[in-house]
């Protein structure tokens, strides 16, 4: 038995607009190829949740077409849509048991007891939820309780899932446990996901592809990797790699000097401008072995992360940088900082 569907979704220049002048969701053109995790990311505001409820046909497009396997959904009204919808709190129904739960979409879709039966049995060890079928939900953890939403919403044979931050109700500790569990899950299942998340790291550490939405637009879509090489913009480079955003004077084709005595190796190919602006994330930098190798920067606070801590600067006539050391400093404390020989400066304008 198929488990799920997976199907090509794609936004063709959609915008939303609630009332006659919240403009939420602005032209956006996003191509998802079945199967793949596309993460929505942004901000509090940017439109994220507006763009799962396009696609579940709870609203629809002011202008534009959004398309499921080559076919314009505007016509058809979300039980009829087959995507599956796990929102925030999960909604699950906390009177039923946990077979009832995942039971529930087909019983209203009038599958036959049979059927019904095999395939909650397929989504409960799918979901590695068997020992749980005959629990109510409202004596699970929370953790638990995400596997079961989401066997609900696979249980329709959905052609898209859309998760709302799923992991958001979890504690930061079964927050980073889980989401390897569910990103294995999903790719198990094969379904064309999109996960809405603020949290750029979440969305780094699981996409196929990540959206950057900034304003209801699309700011960057690209692979994980592409996002935190090159970033298409300031505000990508900001959110995605928390890079401190500077400007610089270009000294020769692939070096671009920040302040006298530190200087960027930049990609030989940004063209020919004198003053260029680059991202420098804390990891492209370091502080130097000797006072002479760096320039000077003045430590204006610290927050220690573990493997490291975390140093925000102030370069005297310079710019604000945040670097990492494996040893603390001091606010007010001065040190030489360099750039890392591996740095990988990424060009926002030339
Ligand atoms: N029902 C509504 N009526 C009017 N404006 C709305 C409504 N829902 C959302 N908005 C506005 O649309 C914009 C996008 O909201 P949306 O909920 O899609 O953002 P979001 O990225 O999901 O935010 P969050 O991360 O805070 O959930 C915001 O400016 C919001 O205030």
């Amino acid at each position: 038995m198929t488990l799920t569907n997976p199907a090509t979704l794609q936004f063709n220049q959609v915008s939303y607009q609630y009332g006659s002048d919240t403009l939420a969701v602005d032209d956006i053109n996003l191509l998802i190829k079945p199967g793949n995790l596309v993460v929505l990311v942004g901000p509090s505001g940017c439109g994220k949740s507006t763009l799962l409820k396009l696609v579940a046909g709870l609203i629809q497009p002011t202008w534009g077409t959004l398309l499921l396997d080559g076919t314009d959904v505007a016509s058809l009204p979300p039980q009829q849509r087959q995507v599956g919808w796990v929102p925030q709190s999960y909604a699950l129904f906390d009177h039923l048991s946990v077979a009832d739960n995942i039971a529930f979409g087909l019983r209203m879709q009038g599958v036959s007891r049979k059927k019904r039966r095999q395939r909650t049995e397929n989504l409960l060890e799918l979901c590695h939820i068997q020992a749980l079928a005959k629990r109510a939900v409202n004596e699970l953890s929370g953790g638990q309780r995400q596997r079961v939403a989401i066997a609900r919403a696979l249980a329709v044979q959905p052609r898209v899932l859309l998760l709302d931050e799923p992991l958001a109700a979890l504690d930061p500790q079964l927050r980073s446990s889980l989401r390897s569990n569910l990103v294995a899950l999903l790719r198990e299942t094969g379904v064309t996901t999109l996960f809405v998340t603020h949290d750029q790291a979440e969305a780094l550490a699981i996409a196929d592809k990540i959206a950057v939405l900034q304003d209801g637009r699309v700011a960057q879509y690209g692979n994980p990797e592409t996002l935190w090489n090159q970033p298409a913009s300031a505000f990508v480079a900001r959110f995605i790699s928390h890079a401190d955003i500077v400007e610089a004077h270009r000294i020769a084709a692939d070096r671009a000097e920040i302040v006298p005595g530190l200087v960027a190796h930049i990609p030989g190919d940004t063209g020919h401008a004198q003053t260029i602006t680059l991202a420098l994330r804390p990891s492209d930098l370091q502080v130097a072995a000797q006072d002479d190798q760096g320039v000077a920067i003045v430590a204006l606070a610290s927050e220690y992360i573990g493997a490291a801590y975390l140093i925000q600067g102030q370069i005297p006539n310079g710019p604000r940088l945040s670097f990492f050391s494996p040893h603390p400093i001091q606010c007010g404390a001065t040190v030489p900082l360099q750039m890392r020989a591996q740095a990988n400066i990424a060009v926002i304008e030339s």
